[in-house]
């Protein structure tokens, strides 16, 4: 797990690092300065040449003690400084003065294609508004130059807030970053202009960066699943009742109850159109078969319930979620058709026992009467309103799904690949999310390792299929490869093969 911070929550770790806990601000700027000299040092060859470029604030500081250390390492290093000294940071202008010392002059309008590797520090998270004037310039001038670009903390012109683009921004092709991950480092369309992004720890404290950051993101799958006990029966391992799937879509309610299987629930009940009984049972003979009339009984059954894929947004699928609403006592994950209803009855939802909601894009634009272009601008902020207005956990799907809860930590997922836009794969998340659910895995750690472990399954059907080939079967395939635990023991002793 690793943190990810706004710009402002960057800069409250580095104030209590620095004026609370003491360690000077040069001290951390030293050590990321080296990182980044590393990292330069990787991209070139000997005698390679290499240009660095700073701003006038402490993302300039970086990339000019980064300089200096090239410099001592015998790299051929020049650097330029672009805005006005005048208003540069204190930091910035000392260690503008020891380059002088040393005798290093600023290179005058230097031509950025005569240098094999350029490193930027314009601007970090300290940038505020749009980018315009001689820094528009000099970005443009460091894309055009088709150099390969290292980025000191974060592409200049990206928000570390939102990814966003601000007017215009550095492509890079790696990007040395400190502490904890921004989001505009894996938020979109900013993750395409960093490159690979390397975190480095500087001298900010685990517990200091845990205190200011909103958000988290998953980086290894270990340790996910919910532990499986040598003494269980299916009963052990959850009752999951799905509402999905009419006369014209059964594939959705196949896709789903399969990946609940496939995530180690126990039993999975489908209630879904009758002429669906004899497609579901021949495709998927492990599941329960319900009709409608079920719903009473199944909801005492069951131990979570799945509502909406393929269902249809008309009255019948309104009356049916009117009485789930009402009746139902257990966790309730509202995917597609269910989340439709919603918007297009305008339903609201108080349901005290737990709500996931997992809209895309424009889902979430619908239950927040918002255009879609309003939820892209800032989906972390979309993913927050859909679950406080809802009183739920809000899982916003887009390229890096976000998921969010009230007063948690915000997750911003990063596996997954294009190759898994494609039909029937929002409904196989929706059955991950609900076979962990029903497990008894806490309902947010259920959202947040369904998205994550459904991006890794789609990265092993993309490795198999390829991105164009790939479907949502293949990464039902593929559950197999995320949810670990081949090798374990059924008894002690027993795992030998
Ligand atoms: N604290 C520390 O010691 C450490 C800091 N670290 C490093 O410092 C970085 C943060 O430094 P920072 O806070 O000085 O901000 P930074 O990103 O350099 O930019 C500020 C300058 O840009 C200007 N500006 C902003 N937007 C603009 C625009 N659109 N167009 C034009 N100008 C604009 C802004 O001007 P102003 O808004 O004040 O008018 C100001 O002059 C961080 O990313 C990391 O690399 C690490 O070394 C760890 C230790
Ligand atoms: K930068």
């Amino acid at each position: 797990m690793k943190y990810v911070l706004k710009n402002q929550e960057m800069q409250d770790t580095d104030y209590e690092t620095i004026h609370q806990i003491g360690i000077p601000g040069l001290v951390l700027m030293e050590r990321a300065s080296k990182a980044v000299a590393d990292c330069a040092m990787r991209h070139v060859r000997e005698n390679g040449r290499i240009l660095v470029i700073a701003g006038i604030g402490n993302n300039g500081g970086d990339a000019l003690a980064a300089a200096r250390i090239l410099l001592e390492e015998d790299n051929r290093t020049d650097y330029m400084v672009v805005g006005n000294l005048e208003k540069a940071s204190e930091d910035l202008k000392l260690q503008m003065q020891i380059l002088q010392n040393l005798g290093y002059e600023p290179a005058e309008d230097p031509d950025f294609k005569n240098y094999d590797l350029l490193v930027e520090g314009i601007f970090g998270v300290g940038l505020s508004r749009e980018v315009g004037g001689v820094y528009r310039d000099v970005i443009e001038r460091i894309n055009q130059s088709e150099r390969p670009v290292i980025a000191v903390d974060i592409p200049s012109g990206i928000s570390g807030n939102t990814g966003k683009v601000m007017g215009c921004a550095v492509k890079a092709v790696e990007t040395v970053t400190f502490g904890g991950y921004k989001r505009g480092h894996l938020l979109y369309p900013g993750r395409e202009y960093c490159g690979k992004v390397t975190l480095e720890k500087i001298g900010f404290h685990d517990q200091t960066i845990e205190k200011y950051a909103s958000g988290f993101t998953l980086e290894e799958p270990e340790g996910l699943m919910p532990p499986r006990l040598s003494y269980s029966n299916k009963g052990t391992y959850g009752k999951i009742l799905m509402i999905t799937g009419n006369e014209t879509m059964s594939g959705a309610a196949a896709f789903a109850g399969e990946a609940a299987l496939r995530m180690g629930a126990g039993l999975v009940k489908i209630l879904s159109d009758a002429s669906n009984r004899p497609i579901l049972q021949s495709r998927l003979p492990e599941i329960l078969f319900g009709e409608r009339g079920d719903l009473e009984k199944s909801l005492d059954w069951c131990d979570c319930i799945l509502f909406g894929p393929g269902l249809g947004a008309g009255d019948e699928t309104k009356e049916m979620l009117e009485y789930v609403l009402k009746h139902g006592t257990k966790p309730l994950i509202l995917d597609a058709d269910g989340l439709n209803t919603i918007s297009r009855y305008q339903m609201e939802i108080d349901y005290p026992y737990g709500v996931i909601m997992t809209p895309h894009l424009m889902e979430g634009a619908r239950l927040l009467s918002k255009e879609i272009d309003e939820v892209k601008a800032d989906i972390c902020q979309a993913a927050e309103e859909i679950a406080s207005r809802y009183h739920a956990i809000a899982v916003l799907k887009d390229a890096a799904t976000i998921v969010a809860k009230n007063r948690d930590k915000l997750y911003i997922n990063q596996s997954g690949n294009h190759g898994m836009a494609s039909g029937g794969s929002g409904d196989v998340l929706a059955g991950m999310i609900t076979g962990l659910a029903g497990t008894g895995c806490d309902l947010y750690d259920a959202a947040v390792r369904g998205v994550y472990l459904h991006g890794l399954a789609g990265d092993a059907a993309m490795r198999e299929k390829g991105p164009y080939s790939m479907i949502a079967s293949d990464i039902l395939h593929h559950i197999k490869d995320v949810t670990g635990g081949k090798n374990e023991s059924i008894l002690p002793g027993e795992c030998s093969h």
